[in-house]
Order: C-alpha cells, then structure tokens, then sequence
C-alpha cells in the first residue's frame, strides 16, 4: 500500500554521547557535504512536522522543531517522548522515529519503510543480514504514546521496553548505523565513490551499454578479455602425486634399503616400492606407488651400513604433492567476470583447459577532430600540435581497451556522418574534441542524426563536464572526450573503465581509495579531478592544473576525484595512472 507522502511525523533523534567515539557530537559528524542530522532531516522531509531532539543545532532550517529530552542524555525513549510532546497538535497517526547516525538513510528508505506500515502497529528498518533497527521505523502514534504512558518514566529506559506485542520489519539496504570509528570510516569511504557525481554515469553506463558476443579462444589468445564463464578445472593438480623436493621416495618405518634405480621428473612406470624401500626421487617427479612418504635430502643420511634415516630432530613430514592437492577436476577457480590476465592465463594452462569464454578486450577506433589540429610539420599561426593522438593508446590500454586504428576529421558534418555510419568493425570509437558546444562541434548533432542513444551527456565535473557517452543503433559505443588533453585523459581514466565494464561483463574493480593532505587547496563547489602524487600515508593534489598539456600529470601517480566541499576527514577515489 503506498501512503501519501503528507500524512506522517517525523522525530529524529540526535542527541546522546557516542561513547564509542569518545563522547562527540555524533549527529554532527560529516558524511560527505552534510552532516548525519542533516541526512536524518531530509530523509524525513516529505513530513508534515520534523522534531529534532538533542542539542539545538543552529543550522537547522526554522520550520523545524527542536527540543530535549529531559534530563539531558537520558536515553532514546525519553527522547521519543520529547519529541511526541513537541509534535502537540496530532493531524496524523504516523510517526516516523529516525536515529540521526544512518549515513545512506534518504527519502527512498523512508518511503519504503512507510509503504511496509500498512495496518500494523510498527514497521522497523533491517539491513541484509536481519539486524532489525528499532531506531528507523515508522510507529501508529497512538501505539507509541500508550507505550510510553505504561512506563513510570521514560529516563533511561531502553527501545525494547516500549516496542509492540506484534510489528512487522522490512529489508532496506544500507540502513547501517554508525556506532564506531570504524563505522564512521567505512560510511565515508562508501560515500567517497558516490559524492562527486560520476558514480551517477558510471552506474548509468553499466546498466544500459549492452555486452559484447562471447567468444571461445585459447587461454593465452584470451588476455584483456573477462571470463563470460567461471574457469573451471578440466584436470587435478598435481595431475599424480608427485615430489615436492630432491629427496627420497620411502615405503614403511625407517631405515630404509637404498633402491639403485631412480625417479625423474617426467618418467614414469618406475617399479612399486615394498615395504622398508627407498628410491632417489627428483622434484616434481611421479611419486612411485607402494612410497608412503617423500623425504627431502637435508632431512636424511645414509649410514655405514648404507641403509637411509631420518637425520635426529628433522621434522617427521611427507615432502610429495598429492593428486589433487591444489585443486581437483571441475572446481571453480576463477570467477566469470574477471580479466584474463597473465595469471589467468597461466591457472587456465595449469588446469588443462584449452579454451575459455570471454567477452573483449574492447577494440577502439580513436577519432581526432578540430580543424586546427596539427599531427606533422610547423605549425601555422593559430594551429594546434595534436599532442594526444599519438599518446591515447597508451591510455586506452591502461583501461584494458586495445587501439585498432586511429582517424583525423574535418570538422564537418558529412565527416561525422561518415564515421558514424561506417565505423561496424570496431567496438568503441573514441572521439577527441567536438563535444562543446561552440559552432564547430559537431559530435551531438552527429550522434542524433544517427539516432545514437545517448547514456551520459555531460558530468558535473571539472574538468571533463562536457564529456558524452552513447551508443549507436548497432551497438557501437561512442565516447566523446573533451578536446583539451588533459580533460581527455581525465575524462577516459574516469568514464572508459564502466564501459568496459558494461561491454566485456566485468566485476566492476573495487575502487582505491585515499586522504588528500592539502583538501584546502583543491576545495570547490563543483567535483574536481586532479592530479596527484603519494604525500607521506596521503596524497597531495596539484591544484594549479591547465588542461591545454599533460605536463600536471608527469610525476603523479594518479588522478584524484574530489567531491565538492571535501573535508580532510573524507577519503577520495583515485583513478591510477600509467606505470
Ligand atoms: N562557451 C563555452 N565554451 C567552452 C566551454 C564551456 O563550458 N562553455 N568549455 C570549455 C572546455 S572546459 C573544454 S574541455 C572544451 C571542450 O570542447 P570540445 O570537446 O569541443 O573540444 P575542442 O573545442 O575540439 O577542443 C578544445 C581545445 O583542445 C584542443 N585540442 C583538441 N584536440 C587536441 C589534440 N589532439 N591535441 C592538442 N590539443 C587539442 C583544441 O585545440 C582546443 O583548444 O570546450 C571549452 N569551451
Ligand atoms: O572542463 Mo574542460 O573538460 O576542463 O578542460
């Protein structure tokens, strides 16, 4: 049942030491941009009256209500009941009670919460694992004050006491609340990816650019390519019990009778071992059968009687590998989704698999625009020399996307036309300028005359804003970078790595993570992305970039994306750079 967003109350609760943090104001830590009282306000702000209870925080807006619980810290139900108190004149018998220490709650997780009320008396937030939060749910008013009332005092009573013979709970995602740093440190970090606005694309582009057909290749044809299915083992390694060291191969309790035959690695058929028999035995050679256990040189002797023993206080161990050891047939070991890298390659070749399905590596045609451009030769006044064409491929491979050709256009239409309609043999076109809007850019108008669908049509971010993501009718993706070189590079280290992603069908990488040392200098209202080089434990931003060169990207080790209104205590995504 959905409920109209007008008719509940809202009591937030921020108030209370965080013991666990020290005794700080909790509710007044950042989270990003806002603080957790101000992310507890908005999510509650389809609400008929708001009461924040705890200490007065002046940048609260003026239609919301504050109060106290009394005495001072005296425990969330007493809290509650300050609240109720403040919401005096009742229009609705729903209130929505809302601890201020949820970093991800919003207006979604609210409306879900009160859609899930229905008829009963309380409905309560829990996160993916069941931990129901009593302190994000939505209660019948009238429940709630009758619970309240049966207490002789509301001071120091907990949440248990007044919860309803039956309510009900509903699964919301990231309702985690934030008791410790730790938590504090993992909100952040969880936000970092989220605040700068190009999560927003990136998420856009993986969900709607369309993969590309799987293909079976060998595993050494198939590096930059992504599992499309597990690898799975066609083979046990070790293929047969095989020594681990250059030893002896023995049968039953010490000592041992010297064999005088041999097993090296790669032969086989060697007779079987009696009981008290040694054989010499090399490393990876067949374990021959009837051997109980291999025992490595420096463990051994041959005595005056020419029998072998143990040499006194060496480990008693079996220095073989047995069949199977590693991995049997049919395991999984690496997951559908993941790069085939040399290592891949290398465990596909160990597990006698001779072919794997996978989606790419991505195949790139990059396009150059601008008139003015200049590849070869003096420059005449008021020409550009082209100093990312020749560079690009070296980026494009860093993402895992590999460079088939490279083309120059006329800043005409006819020549975008042209591309667009030819360009069947390659998987991405990467377009370097033309993305503005100025008269000799000619990309979007191009794009919409070949009835493209555009997925991201510019970020709110500095440098790359005007960057363009869309795909065309047949599946060809383009991506239109900002002429300037170093918002292109930018723009293709933050935008290509989703498109590789959405195309080969791979497990998006974790993102990397890291604290500036000098956020003042790089602090804005809009995300920035900025070079940036290892600082001590941080990294130190180059706020003084020009976009025209790369010469701010020689020395740094990665581009950061800071958020707007960045604060020291937040972590940034870093996007590596070339090694
Ligand atoms: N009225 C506005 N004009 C512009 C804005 C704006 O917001 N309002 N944004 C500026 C920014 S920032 C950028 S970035 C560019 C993006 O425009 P385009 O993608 O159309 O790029 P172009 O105009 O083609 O080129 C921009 C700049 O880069 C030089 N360039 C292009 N290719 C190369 C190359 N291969 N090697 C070296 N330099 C290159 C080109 O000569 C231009 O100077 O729009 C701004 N304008
Ligand atoms: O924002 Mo442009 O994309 O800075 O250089």
């Amino acid at each position: 049942m959905s409920r109209s967003s007008r008719d509940f109350h809202a009591v937030v609760l921020a108030g209370g030491a965080a013991r666990r943090m020290g005794g700080i104001d909790k509710p007044g830590l950042r989270v990003g941009a806002t603080s957790l009282v101000e992310k507890a306000v908005d999510a509650v702000a389809a609400a008929r009256r708001i009461v924040v209870v705890g200490p007065h925080r002046a940048n609260l807006a003026d239609d919301i209500l504050q109060t106290r619980e009394e005495p001072a810290h005296s425990g969330p139900v007493s809290a509650i009941a300050a609240g109720l108190q403040a919401l005096s004149s009742s229009d609705s018998d729903v209130v929505v009670v809302l601890a201020a220490d949820l970093p991800s709650v919003d207006a979604a997780s609210i409306a879900t919460l009160l859609a899930a009320l229905d008829d009963s008396s309380a409905v309560f937030a829990s996160d993916q694992d069941g931990r129901t939060q009593y302190l994000f749910g939505a209660w019948r008013r009238s429940v709630l004050e009758q619970k309240i009332s049966e207490l002789d005092t509301p001071a120091g009573q907990p949440v248990r006491c007044i919860l309803p013979a039956t309510f009900d709970t509903v699964t919301i995602t990231g309702v985690d609340d934030c008791d410790t740093p730790a938590d504090l440190r993992l909100a952040r970090e969880r936000n970092a990816v989220h605040a700068s606005g190009i999560e927003f694309a990136r998420e856009s582009i993986r969900e709607q650019l369309p993969p590309l057909a799987i293909r079976r290749v060998s595993p050494t044809d198939a590096e930059g390519g992504v599992l499309a299915e597990p690898l799975i083992s066609a083979a046990a390694l070790p293929h047969v019990d095989t020594s681990a060291m250059d030893g002896y191969a023995v049968s039953g309790a010490e000592p041992w009778t010297l064999r005088e035959d041999v097993a090296y690695a790669g032969t086989s058929g060697l007779g079987a071992l009696r009981d008290g028999d040694a054989v010499r035995i090399a490393t990876g050679a067949r374990v021959p059968s009837g051997a109980t256990s291999v025992v490595r040189d420096e463990h051994v002797v041959v005595g005056d009687d020419g029998r072998l023993r143990r040499l006194p206080g060496t480990p008693v161990k079996d220095d073989s590998r047995r069949r199977g050891e590693d991995w049997q047939p049919e395991t999984e070991l690496v997951a559908a989704g993941t790069t085939v890298t040399a290592a891949v390659a290398s465990v596909a070749l160990s597990a006698e698999v001779s072919e794997v399905t996978i989606r790419g590596p991505v195949r790139a045609r990059t396009v150059f625009s601008g008139n003015e451009i200049r590849s070869k030769g003096p420059l005449d006044p008021g020409q550009t020399r082209d100093s990312i064409g020749p560079v690009l491929p070296r980026y494009l491979r860093s993402c895992s996307i590999d460079t088939a050709d490279s083309v120059h256009l006329d800043d005409t239409a006819d020549a975008f036309d042209d591309l667009l309609d030819r360009s069947t043999d390659v998987d991405l076109l990467v377009v370097v300028g033309a993305t503005g809007g100025g008269a000799a850019d000619q990309l979007r108008s191009a794009l919409e005359r070949a009835s493209a669908t555009t997925i991201v049509n510019r970020v709110p971010v500095r440098p790359g804003g005007s960057q363009i993501t869309a795909v065309l009718p047949n599946g060809v993706v383009v991506l239109g970078l900002p002429g300037n070189p170093l918002a292109a590079v930018s723009t293709l280290m933050m935008t290509a790595p989703a498109i590789v992603d959405a195309l080969t069908g791979r497990t998006p990488p974790a993102p990397w993570l890291g604290y500036l040392t000098n956020t003042t200098d790089v602090d804005s209202d809009v995300a920035r992305i900025v070079p940036v080089m290892r600082d001590g434990a941080g990294w130190r931003a180059d706020a003084a970039v020009r976009t025209a060169h790369l010469l701010h990207l020689v020395g740094h080790n990665a581009l950061a994306v800071v958020p707007p209104h960045i604060s020291p205590d937040e972590p940034v995504e870093l996007l590596p750079l070339l090694r």
